[in-house]
């Protein structure tokens, strides 16, 4: 979305993202984790950013529980509120990735357009969206908050999987099976994905994993 506003122009910046970048070390990048409640995107993107951390990358993960108690604290699940809920997110994630640091988002994300609407908001290197898969039946047997039982018992209304949908990314960048293997698992797929991408650097993760 953009302000029409004539009298509201752009400011350039002299640092930019690059200089930032020369400065970390690392390339910044938007790792999309999106899923069912209870699939493992909290968890995942914590274990993860925790693993970039200690090879000395500069992290912050952005997780809808907290979100929702600061920055979309006036947002509800109707379709309306998680559409502005991730459009929101999606521009936070754009200016963290200009402040060069990778972000790790950890949101329900049930839409395919709001998904997408992220993706372009950058460049298509900049965004990896990462599937966590894992089915209904084992995230209502999880219930880590207790919601499913809630919800089948009709005290929460709009709840994703049951009366609300979830639409199955078509094509994730990245599909972890959080429902059947292991975190430490998952999480190896990760990182091994943004080696690949070149998100990090093999020499990196060697030297650094010696130290811990
Ligand atoms: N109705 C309903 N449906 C789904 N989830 C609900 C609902 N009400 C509360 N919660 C809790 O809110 C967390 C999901 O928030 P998100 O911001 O990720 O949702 S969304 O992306 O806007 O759809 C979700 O957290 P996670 O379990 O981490 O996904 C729930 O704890
Ligand atoms: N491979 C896995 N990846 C992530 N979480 C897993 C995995 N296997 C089991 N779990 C468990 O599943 C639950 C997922 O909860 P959470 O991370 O809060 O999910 P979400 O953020 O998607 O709601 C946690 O209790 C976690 O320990």
């Amino acid at each position: 979305m953009e302000n029409t506003d004539k009298h509201v122009v752009w400011h350039h910046a002299g640092i930019k993202r690059a200089h930032r970048e020369v400065l970390n070390g690392h390339r910044s990048a938007i790792l999309w984790f999106t899923g069912l409640s209870g699939s493992g995107k909290s968890t995942l993107a914590h274990a993860v950013e925790e693993r970039l951390h200690q090879l000395g990358c500069r992290t912050f993960v952005l997780d809808g529980d907290n979100v929702r108690q600061g920055l979309c604290t006036d947002l509800g699940f109707s379709d309306h509120d998680r559409r502005e809920n991730i459009r929101r997110i999606s521009e936070v994630a754009k200016l963290m990735l200009e402040a060069g640091v990778i972000t790790l988002t950890a949101f329900i994300s049930p839409f395919q357009m709001e998904r997408l609407q992220a993706r372009q908001l950058v460049a298509e290197n900049d965004f990896i969206e990462i599937y966590c898969n894992c089915e209904l039946a084992v995230c209502e047997r999880r219930d880590t908050k207790g919601l499913y039982r809630k919800a089948r018992l009709g005290e929460i209304k709009w709840f994703t999987g049951i009366s609300s949908p979830y639409e199955v990314p078509q094509h994730p960048d990245l599909v972890v099976e959080t429902g059947r293997d292991s975190l430490a698992d998952c999480v190896d797929t990760v990182m091994q994905f943004l080696v690949l991408r070149g998100v990090i650097e093999l020499p990196r993760v060697r030297e650094r994993a010696d130290e811990y």
